[in-house]
């Protein structure tokens, strides 16, 4: 009998849906109830184990679970404090993934006097990542009281807990939020596919082999275009020099003229309205802009 692939995910989150989607649209099905914390592919001989994401690193590094998707932040946490305390920390990366980008920073309150990292030194800081607050700081020659909590980390400085805080932010709506403002990015982060460092055993491997490249057909899908336009044959070397990653379209006849073509052409770079525009401006017409599903080399 096959071997049953687990990967663990977060149950509920800011990754949760993109994983599950992730994986459903590389052919791997679940029938999901809420509450469950085991899911069985309908699809594939693979378990999902959906538990908090702090908890997936380490399920990962006692190869406790085969693969994990997890931030890069809680991963880089869970292994230093592991290798602190002398527990297993190794993992394979396999894949940054295009989700869950965030940045860990030091924010302080609004009214306070800081101006640079060294006014730090001494100060109470509360955070989530009290290793990768140290690291950051110790490197920079700057000492500073841990404060550590595991929620409402924007709130300590207010409650009078901590000076600073160093906390996750994205949009920095949180950090205004509550008066605070962001000085200094100590660690850019996105998820990240991860695989227990030893030895699977082939039938894993082999869906390991097979996953992977389904991923990066669908992570390359997401930011490329299909785009198909009729063009004067006159201009055709300024539109393919226009279109990003225009190297090989395909040049095809219109039954109608012979003054024209149709250029159909796969772009995997943003493609703006302005260069639409200037398609038009230089005597192309009927541009379209399709969304691309799956892709494969
Ligand atoms: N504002 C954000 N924008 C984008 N990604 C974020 C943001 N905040 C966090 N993340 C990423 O998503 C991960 C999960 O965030 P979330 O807030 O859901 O975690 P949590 O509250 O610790 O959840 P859990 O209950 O699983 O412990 C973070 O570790 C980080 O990698
Ligand atoms: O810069 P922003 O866009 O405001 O995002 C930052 C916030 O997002 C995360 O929390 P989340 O909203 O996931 O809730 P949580 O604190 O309950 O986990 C993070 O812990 C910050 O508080
Ligand atoms: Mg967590």
């Amino acid at each position: 009998m096959t071997e049953r692939l687990t990967i663990a995910i977060q149950k509920s989150g800011r990754l949760s849906k993109e994983s599950i989607s992730l994986l459903n649209a590389c052919g791997v099905k679940f029938s999901l109830n809420e509450a469950r914390l085991i899911a069985h592919s309908t699809s594939h001989p693979i378990d999902l184990l959906r538990v908090r994401d702090d908890d997936i690193p380490g399920l990962v590094m006692d190869g406790v679970v085969d693969l994990g998707l997890v931030g890069e932040n809680v991963l880089e946490e869970v292994r230093l404090e592991r290798q602190a305390v002398g527990e297993a920390a190794d993992y394979k990366a396999l894949r940054p993934l295009d989700f869950g980008g965030c940045r860990l920073s030091i924010a302080v309150p609004r009214e306070s006097d800081f101006e640079k990292l060294e006014d730090l030194n001494g100060k109470r800081i509360a955070s989530t990542y009290p290793y990768l607050m140290q690291r950051y700081l110790k490197n920079n020659g700057i000492n500073v009281k841990n404060v550590n909590l595991t929620g409402s980390v924007e709130v300590a400085p207010r409650a009078g807990l901590a000076d600073a805080i160093c906390d996750l932010v994205s949009t920095g709506a949180t950090l205004e939020a509550n008066g605070l403002v962001e000085k200094e990015v100590i660690f850019r982060s996105q998820a990240q596919l991860i695989q227990r460092s030893d030895k699977l055993t082939a039938d894993k491997q082999a869906m390991i082999d097979q996953l992977l490249p389904r991923i990066d057909g669908v992570q390359m899908a997401k930011e490329s275009k299909y785009i198909m336009l009729h063009s004067p044959k006159s201009v055709l070397d300024e539109v393919i020099a226009l279109l990003p990653g225009a190297e090989t379209p395909t040049v095809l006849p219109l039954s109608h003229t012979d003054q024209q073509v149709a250029i159909h052409m796969v772009s995997t770079e943003k493609l703006f309205w302005e260069t639409m525009e200037d398609l038009k401006a230089i005597g192309c017409s009927s541009i379209l802009v399709l969304p691309i599903e799956k892709m494969m080399g």
